[in-house]
């Protein structure tokens, strides 16, 4: 029987239990905890100041007409009594904050995971302090109460009064290491949270073998404010991730809307699948701290704004008034000549060119003023005049007149600016100023890819290396690299020295930076690799694009042991674009044309920059993937319309003067100024750090011309080996991507086969950008070839 009734007790219990989750249980729950912690906390403040007149009073407690002077009257005493007296003291009031936070978490609906930490810290506190508080105030039981009372005489007998100090002060030690995470480092620099991260990670011993490096650390101690300025850029993520561990309340709120406010069955389904993983991601997270791949080059120091030439710029842009004056003059005059008349005009100043902005009379045609271009550079006798009819958004009518002397856009400026050192962006580049003389700071993440054309001589090498040197000021080597093609071999030598930091490059490749532009031909082919083999490692991990993919990487969302991995944004820079597709053709167009169209997800990037900006060069399809074009000065209108698809290239005045477009809108940009010279210091400064063992590694690929050599046996041959063989006789064109195409298959697998066909002696040898000749004629030969073969 009296079993039958626990289990039916038992029953009732976890049928109660089961009943608990229902909301308004919990709020009737949590407020009544709520109310009765604030109770407790008036009774227990009140008890200081009449205990000793309520103390005749507890053994009365069952008489009504007996009133107790506490605020909570009889109640408040009794209970005050034992809690405070006979248990913690002033520390019993920390008890009343826990059930009121207790309270609060049911009444809330919040996720209870943080609550047991609470309470264990909580009561922690309260030993501690009951005992502190005994110890200093021995003679006044109320402050430690009975059990300060109590444990320091048992301590005291054992250990003596030094014994008691110092359990004490272990007890401070711990509690500030455990729960204030609190560490020495914090004495030594207590101001940012930056300098934290940074001497977590180094032995006191590394920071004096770093400035034993003189010029490292006298750079470093002559312009502080800029590592500084980064430090804190790298630091602000570490100081959020380790907020959420202070103060759980935060982080719990979001988490349980994901996880209580749904009530649907399909919601749950999802949310419990997600919790476990997320559990252990955030037990990781809690036990080691974010993922940091800034890690193995923890003492990385990002270049100095000194590094950079100021040129000569210090103040900013000079007005000469005269010239103000004499150019309106001429274009009021000018246009007036053409009976247009003018109701305003707005000089808007900027560092090579000023920009005039007018608003003609009423009942003027526009296209009236766009015909007159030529007229009014005629007139203003000047060389890069551009007339922007109307100004997007403006509604009003733009003449650009170049400055008789134009100021330079140093880099240092640029990169000095706060637009570009508070740039929230995955890969900024500080490009130069506008007409307005504001600093023109664009993602290259959102571009996806760049087109860069211009004559010989008008700033392209200066413009890509203003890119460049954009990401070395603001990218850890962990978290860009860089794959720079450079047929010319000189403009991109520079960079040897950053190769073990920032560059990637295939394994068997001595040269970080190609100048062979049969080699392009396998990186660019290898980097298809590595594109198809980022997207499955996107689509593990359930995520769209590669900024998603680290993050959740950074939070141990991805197991390192499933192949996940955290991903560089790769960049590819191709200096002279125009002699790579002369030479090799289709055979570098059709990858970057699949590199252009796929690769923006998962953080590759090109950058291509051409002399000839012909059609045979730009095609179509690489024009449609690039939507982000810039254009230096050009020779013609054909070349400024390949480029920009509009006009206007034809008329800037070199030295840097560029158009940029990304989408529809041309904004006219003075490129920053950055020399070779001032790039070798930065490639010197990153170059002498501490670097990785070797360049950032791509997937290895066997390109055609290796094959020529390997003797395949028949066994080993592909499975599909007889479907290529057939589709290449047929179409009678040697080319790996054709078996691609038709059988679908990766671009590894298509070339094996390609090599297995050649040993076979169905196609014939690499022949560079031409597709390889077939020697077998028709589907019987080749019936017959490898029928033969097999006997
Ligand atoms: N942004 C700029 N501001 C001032 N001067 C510049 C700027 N860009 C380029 N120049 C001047 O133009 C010269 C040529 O620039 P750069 O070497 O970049 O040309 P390029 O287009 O790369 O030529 P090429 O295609 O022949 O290599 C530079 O040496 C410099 O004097």
């Amino acid at each position: 029987m009296a079993k039958k009734k626990t289990t039916s007790k038992k029953k009732t219990a976890s049928k109660k239990m089961s009943l608990k989750p229902s909301k308004q249980n919990t709020i009737i729950f949590g407020s009544l905890l709520i109310l009765f912690s604030i109770a407790l906390f008036f009774s227990f403040v009140s008890f200081y100041f009449t205990w000793q007149d309520d103390q005749s009073l507890l053994t009365e407690f069952s008489d009504r007409n007996a009133e107790a002077k506490n605020l909570l009257n009889k109640f408040g005493a009794a209970v005050s009594h034992f809690f405070v007296y006979k248990g913690f003291g002033v520390a019993s009031l920390i008890l009343t904050f826990l059930l009121c936070i207790t309270g609060l978490y049911l009444f809330l609906n919040l996720e209870k995971k943080g609550l047991l930490k609470k309470w264990i810290w909580g009561l922690t506190f309260m030993i501690w302090i009951s005992i502190a508080l005994g110890f200093v105030g021995e003679a006044k039981p109320l402050l430690g109460g009975m059990v300060g009372y109590e444990m320091n005489d048992f301590l005291k007998d054992y250990t003596g009064t030094i014994g008691v100090v110092l359990i004490l002060l272990f007890g401070l030690v711990f509690i500030l290491v455990r729960f204030f995470k609190f560490s020495p480092d914090k004495i030594r620099k207590p101001s940012f949270g930056g300098s934290r991260t940074k001497t977590a990670e180094t032995a006191p011993g590394e920071d004096h073998i770093d400035l034993g490096e003189e010029p490292l650390i006298d750079d470093a101690e002559e312009a502080p404010v800029v590592i500084d300025t980064y430090t804190h850029k790298k630091d602000i993520p570490s100081l959020k991730e380790e907020e959420p561990a202070k103060s759980d309340f935060e982080v719990n709120v979001p988490v349980e809307e994901e996880a209580e406010e749904p009530l649907s069955m399909e919601v749950e389904k999802i949310v419990e699948e997600k919790e476990e993983t997320d559990n252990i991601a955030d037990k990781l997270v809690e036990d080691f701290g974010e993922f940091d791949p800034t890690l193995e080059l923890g003492n990385y120091k990002f270049p100095t704004i000194d590094l950079l030439d100021p040129h000569g710029v210090t103040g900013g842009i000079t007005i000469n008034q005269e010239e103000l004056e004499e150019n309106k003059n001429k274009i009021v005059e000018t246009l007036k000549n053409y009976k247009i008349g003018i109701s305003q005009i707005k000089a808007t100043i900027g560092p090579t060119v000023t920009l005039y902005e007018i608003v003609p009379e009423a009942g003027i045609r526009i296209s009236k003023i766009k015909n007159l271009e030529d007229d009014i550079a005629l007139s203003l006798a000047a060389l890069g005049i551009r007339i922007i009819a109307p100004i997007p958004g403006k509604g009003t009518i733009g003449i650009e007149v170049p400055n008789k002397n134009a100021t330079i856009v140093s880099m240092r400026s640029v990169i000095a600016s706060s637009k570009f050192q508070k740039a929230e962006m995955q890969l900024p580049i500080a490009f130069g100023k506008t007409i307005s003389n504001e600093t023109f700071v664009v993602d290259l993440a959102k571009m996806p890819h760049l087109l860069m054309a211009g004559a010989t001589g008008q700033g392209k090498s200066v413009g890509l290396n203003a890119v460049l040197t954009s990401l070395l000021y603001k990218k850890h080597p962990a978290e860009v690299k860089f794959i720079l093609v450079d047929p010319k071999k000189v403009e991109l030598s520079i960079y040897n020295k950053i190769e073990r930091h920032f560059l990637a490059k295939l394994p068997d490749s001595d040269e970080a930076i190609i100048t062979d532009n049969a080699k392009v031909i396998n990186t660019l082919n290898s980097l298809c690799i590595e594109m198809d083999n980022r997207y499955e490692l996107l689509k593990k991990a359930m995520v769209r694009n590669l900024k998603e993919y680290n993050a959740k990487f950074k939070a141990r969302k991805l197991n390192p042991n499933d192949g996940h991995k955290y991903l560089p944004y790769i960049v590819l820079v191709i200096d002279e674009f125009a002699d790579l597709i002369m030479t090799a053709g289709k055979e570098v167009e059709t990858p970057i044309a699949r590199l252009a169209q796929l690769a923006r997800a998962i953080g590759i990037h090109l950058i291509i920059a051409t002399q000839r900006p012909s059609v045979n060069v730009i095609t179509g399809i690489i024009k449609a993937n690039f939507p982000a074009r810039i254009a230096f000065r050009v020779t013609s209108k054909i070349d400024s319309r390949t480029i920009l698809d509009a006009q206007g290239a034809d008329q800037l005045i070199g030295r840097g003067d560029m158009l940029y477009t990304q989408g529809n809108d041309v904004t006219r940009i003075q490129c920053a100024f950055v020399d070779t010279p001032e790039v070798a210091k930065i490639t010197e400064y990153i170059g002498s750090q501490r670097a990785y063992p070797h360049a950032h590694e791509l997937p290895e690929y066997s390109g055609d011309e290796s094959g020529t050599s390997i003797d395949y046996e028949i066994a080993d041959r592909d499975a599909m080996f007889r479907e290529a063989a057939e589709v290449i006789v047929t179409a009678q064109q040697g080319s790996a991507s054709l078996i691609q195409r038709k059988l679908k298959l990766g671009y590894n697998r298509a070339g094996r086969i390609i090599d297995q066909l050649e040993a076979a002696g169905i196609v014939g040898p690499f022949e560079g950008s031409k597709a390889r000749q077939v020697l077998v004629p028709d589907l019987v030969a080749l019936d017959q070839l490898l029928n033969n073969e097999g006997s």
